[in-house]
């Protein structure tokens, strides 16, 4: 049976790899700063140029396809996930790092399609699948065992959930291309990647993000969660300065969970599934089903430590990435 999107992860994995090389070069040069939501929101002309490469590149190969881009949006463009072949693509993930050549910068490219078909869980869901269950982010099942024992329960009721086919992304100065295709596991340049199987929150790394809201409302929000998981006590707490590799860090097993709440659709899509697919659980920060599009998330190495933080944060909810979009989601 033909593997519809195999062409299309091919063609993202060279184009984040592009991309990359973009972004190494840029940061040999001057780098202009814009601002956007506020003066900590930044953009720069690479942002701006390597989206558009990416794009011209996909819809060159493929131009039927959507797209949701972190600078697209930016600039106007519609933030909707249909039930079409969706790119959902950060150019730059941690511009902030990629201005002040802070090393973890990534390229992040998600791609969805057939948003809400309602599936059973453990049905296999494509040709040459290799595990059963649900693999798309949307899906809130506990996945702690290995990639060996993932088959999903039998009779699972109905979910309806995003359907991230793959996700690619590309941490460009480390040279790491983390990929993951809906249930056929997550890799890094090839390398099965599985997350940490410790169980004991006090003696995980957690990482989390400061964001880019500095209403000081939110801020006493953010210390308050932080302090309560750090007196939990966990072993530390971490930021790589972008979701994106945050996320991979999961999947890696390097560190058992990250949470934040305002990063973007655009900033998870991807590495969503490459956190489910290496075996983690994604959760709202409330601890009910993740939502891609609701800018809160915790990726955990199990549903244990998951709940356990989900129980810490203080939570609230930023205006969702669709909530401007004719048609989108109540
Ligand atoms: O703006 P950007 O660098 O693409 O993405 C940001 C990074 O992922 C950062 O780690 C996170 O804290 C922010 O919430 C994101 O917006
Ligand atoms: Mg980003």
């Amino acid at each position: 049976m033909t593997d519809l999107w195999q062409d299309a992860m091919d063609h993202a994995v060279s184009a984040a790899r592009g991309a990359g090389q973009v972004v190494r070069e840029a940061l040999l040069e001057d780098r202009m700063v814009m601002v956007k939501s506020s003066s900590v929101d930044l953009v720069t002309q690479t942002d701006q140029k390597v989206e558009q490469l990416i794009i011209q590149s996909v819809k060159e190969k493929f131009p039927t396809h959507r797209f949701i881009g972190e600078e697209s949006v930016a600039a106007g463009e519609p933030c909707v996930l249909s039930d079409e072949p969706t790119w959902i693509i950060d150019p730059i993930d941690g511009t902030t790092n990629f201005v002040h050549r802070f090393p973890f910068v990534a390229v992040s490219i998600g791609f969805s399609v057939n948003k809400q078909r309602a599936e059973p869980a453990g049905r296999a869901s494509g040709p040459g699948q290799q595990r059963a269950g649900p693999a798309g982010p949307g899906q809130q099942l506990s996945r702690a065992s290995g990639p060996s024992q993932r088959a999903g329960p039998a009779a699972e009721p109905l979910l309806a959930f995003l359907q991230v086919e793959f996700g690619v992304v590309y941490s460009c100065l480390e040279d790491k291309m983390f990929t993951a295709r809906r249930g056929r596991g997550s890799f890094c340049n090839g390398d099965p990647l599985q997350v940490s199987e410790q169980k004991a929150i006090q003696q995980s790394i957690i990482a989390t993000e400061f964001g880019s809201d500095r209403d000081p409302e939110v801020v006493d929000k953010i210390f308050s969660s932080l302090r309560n998981i750090l007196c939990i006590p966990v072993h530390g707490i971490r930021s790589a300065g972008t979701a994106a590799i945050n996320m991979c860090l999961v999947a890696s097993g390097c560190v058992e969970a990250y949470y934040e709440i305002g990063m973007h659709v655009w900033d998870l899509a991807a590495a969503s599934l490459i956190v489910s697919e290496a075996g983690g659980v994604l959760m709202d920060v409330e601890g009910g089903p993740f939502d891609l599009m609701s800018r809160r998330v915790i990726a955990a190495n199990n549903r244990t430590i998951a709940e356990r933080i989900s129980g810490e944060i203080q939570a609230y909810a930023p205006a969702r990435d669709d909530a401007a979009a004719p048609g989108a989601d109540p």
